[in-house]
């Protein structure tokens, strides 16, 4: 990847707007900590934002206990140099304060939630912002694409778009990322993925974690937007694209975004998804009440905890391929891969026998593996076909998802940032299925927490 050149030659600052709340303490933190003890670690200076009163030293007990993992030489001065900064973030003065501490090339990551984000932009266009200035903004971007539209005219104003790294940590984790060795740098695979060959794609994330105290945010997002429109879209957006010229920032995102355009829900009127929510019962020795019993949870949201919706994408290559998209929460196995099914051979040789299973590619987002399952002769009755699984475990890469991400964003470099355009097209394609949603076109089914999801999914 190429890295944008930064202004300075100056070590890049972070100031963490957000730094007293949860997503600091345990992604941002501990990614920042993956990167530093990793042989890309570079010196960075830190700077802490949030609006309560603190002390420098208060501060740097918390970077250290979250750097406690993955120590290092560069964690050691990050701690003992780390400052931080009262601020309302939503007050220009308070952040032109902000900007003069961190100096010149500076990256400002609001772990905010979006309303606080966007009176955070709307303050720093009252400034003016250093040269070189990268923002970057964490999920959900907007709430719906209308707002995901007009934050993108806010930013456009602020700074150039490849300042701008909306996060998706998806886009971080290794195994996301496989998929582009996978498919253009082998040629087995590339020329089978296509509608000539390919049956159904399916993109699974389930999950065994359930609401784990985030009702604040997930009771107003629910699984279609926490994971469907954000993430899995854009494992789709790798999975499906066309082979780019090269992974810079400018042909894979705009791979990212041909794809996109073209992926529609399958039916027009959103209504080829489902949606569940999880009632009490029990994962491993954890008991979880239902999901509208969990403290925070208003049922009158009607949010559900699994959703899935079938897509289509209207080009060549897969006119006619359902691509499945399906997440959820307190399911009984964590199951997180994407799935290439294969259309039957066109002719099985009569005197073969036992056909049991289509041809799979396979691909684990977590574990890190990859599965090829085929039919090959079975070994009793050699004209008896088996299955068989030729699999591969992977390394999962040296940094976590925010280690990833945050190394793109200290280098200044947008390629693993979903670009204005991409986030909004993302809304575009799930707002029919939350408008059939909205208006009880499709039931809300329950599942006891701890299965496999609703029976009549099965
Ligand atoms: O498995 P990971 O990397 O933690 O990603 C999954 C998580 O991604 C987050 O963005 C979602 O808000 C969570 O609900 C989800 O659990």
């Amino acid at each position: 990847m190429t890295a944008a050149t930064s202004e300075s030659s100056a070590p890049r600052t972070l100031v963490i707007l957000g730094a007293g709340g949860d997503l600091t303490a345990r992604l941002l933190l501990p990614g920042l900590a993956s990167l530093l003890a990793s042989p890309r670690g570079e010196a960075v200076r830190l700077i802490g934002v949030d609006r309560s009163e603190s002390s420098d030293e208060a501060w740097r007990k918390r970077v250290e206990t979250a750097f406690s993992d993955a120590p290092s030489k560069l964690a050691e001065t990050i701690v003992a140099e780390t400052t931080y900064v009262q601020a309302d973030v939503s007050d220009p003065a308070s952040l032109e304060r902000v900007l003069a501490a961190a100096g010149p090339n500076v990256a400002l990551y609001f772990a905010l939630p979006p309303a606080i984000t966007l009176l955070a932009c709307k303050a720093l266009r009252k400034l003016e912002l250093p040269k070189g200035i990268m923002l970057a903004l964490e999920k959900p971007f907007g709430t719906d694409y209308a707002s995901a539209r007009s934050l993108n005219r806010l930013l456009q104003h602020l700074v150039p778009e490849e300042q701008v790294f909306r996060v998706d940590h998806f886009l971080g984790k290794s195994t996301v990322l496989n998929l582009l060795g996978l498919r253009f740098a082998n040629r087995i695979f590339e020329p089978l993925l296509s509608a000539d060959n390919v049956e159904r794609v399916d993109i699974v994330f389930d999950e065994q974690l359930a609401l784990e105290g985030r009702a604040g945010y997930y009771d107003r997002a629910g699984a279609l937007i926490d994971m469907i429109q954000s993430h899995l879209l854009l494992v789709l957006a790798f999975a499906a694209m066309e082979p780019p010229a090269s992974v810079d920032a400018e042909d894979l995102r705009g791979g990212m975004a041909q794809v996109l355009r073209a992926t529609r829900p399958w039916k027009a009127n959103g209504t080829e998804s489902r949606r569940a929510r999880y009632g009490a019962g029990t994962i491993g020795d954890r008991e979880l009440p239902a999901y509208i019993d969990e403290q925070g949870v208003d049922p009158s949201h009607h949010t559900e905890t699994l959703a899935e919706m079938t897509l289509a994408i209207d080009n060549w290559r897969w006119a006619g391929v359902p691509f499945v998209l399906r997440s959820g929460k307190a399911l009984a196995d964590t199951r997180q891969e994407i799935v290439f099914t294969f259309k039957p051979v066109p002719h099985l040789p009569s005197g073969l026998h036992g056909m049991k299973t289509p041809a799979r590619l396979r691909i684990g987002l977590k574990p890190a593996s990859l599965d090829l399952d085929l039919m090959i002769n079975g070994e009793d009755d050699p004209f008896e076909l088996d299955p068989v699984a030729l699999h591969a475990e992977l390394q999962a890469g040296q940094l976590s998802a925010y280690g990833e991400v945050l190394s793109s964003i200290l280098e200044g470099d947008p390629t693993l940032s979903v670009r204005g355009d991409v986030a909004e097209q993302c809304w575009r394609i799930v707002a029919p299925v939350l408008k059939a949603w909205r208006k009880d076109e499709v039931s809300i089914d329950t599942y006891p927490a701890g299965t496999a999801g609703p029976r009549s999914w099965h």
